[in-house]
């Protein structure tokens, strides 16, 4: 079970809502991922006009457990204000903290995510930061309390898939609380290393809905990120510099 703040979930992917080529896709990519957790950014929902077209106007909403995101914001100030926003609308208390601080790059903001991350714990929110992938920052972030660390394996959107899993295996070493990875994955074997890493979970959105078929990608992302978890908790076989015979001959009596 994936545990996040007081919350269970039997599903480590996490998916995103935006950018998919019309609703039903989105819809049918979602159920078919059965992902239990879905983000989307405040500033894109139209929470106080409601002639306004709504992007999870097709889900059925019960059956998922909404993380608001605080994309958009490039200030603790902003992130701050977007969650306040997002709560009280009756969105979720779970807040998924991003702070933008290159627009090039979509890179995280550190100071201005710690910032951020540390004033919605003191409001009681369940936070989950989108962080880079660097460790003392990932240390510093868990040390504040906040319910889940996200860095990213590559930049937003990107494809590129994951840049640095020496870092990422350092992160999830230290952390006491779940690492998801999230952002820049592309393929479902880019899914696989990072829960073979021992990352708790993975948060995508663009390789699914960016996809030349949403909805088979979304499959293909479940059944990796499974395989990934499973093969952590196998327990991989260490490397070796040379060979080891697979069918050993000692004691064999070959005459
Ligand atoms: C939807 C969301 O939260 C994104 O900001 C997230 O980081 C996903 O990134 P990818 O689109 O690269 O998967």
């Amino acid at each position: 079970m994936l545990k996040i703040g007081p919350y269970e979930f039997s599903s480590r992917l996490l998916l995103g809502t935006g950018k998919y080529p019309n609703f039903d896709i989105q819809k049918e990519a979602i159920e078919v991922s059965e992902s239990e957790i879905l983000t989307f950014a405040v500033r894109r929902m139209n929470i106080f006009d409601a002639n306004q077209p709504n992007f999870l106007e097709k889900l059925d909403l019960e059956k998922y457990k909404l993380l608001p995101n605080t994309a958009g914001a490039s200030t603790a100030e902003e992130a701050v204000r977007i969650a306040k926003l997002s709560r009280a609308s009756g969105l979720c208390d779970m807040i998924k903290v991003e702070v933008i601080g290159c627009q090039k790059t979509l890179l995280p903001d550190p100071i201005e995510t710690l910032k951020a991350t540390e004033e919605l714990l003191k409001e009681g929110f369940i936070v989950l930061t989108y962080t880079s992938d660097d460790v003392l920052l990932a240390k510093r972030l868990g040390e504040l309390g906040c319910h889940a660390i996200m860095p990213g394996a590559s930049p937003i959107g990107s494809g590129q898939g994951i840049i640095n899993p020496l870092n990422l295996s350092f992160i999830i070493e230290q952390s006491d609380v779940p690492v998801i990875i999230d952002a820049g994955v592309g393929t479902p074997s880019d899914a696989a290393i990072a829960m073979e890493l021992g990352a708790d979970a993975v948060l995508l959105n663009t390789a699914v809905s960016g996809a030349k078929d949403p909805v088979k990608m979304a499959k293909a992302m479940k059944l990796a990120i499974e395989a990934g978890r499973l093969g952590y908790e196998a327990g991989r076989i260490p490397i070796k510099r040379y060979a080891s015979a697979s069918s050993p001959m000692e004691g064999m009596s070959i005459g």
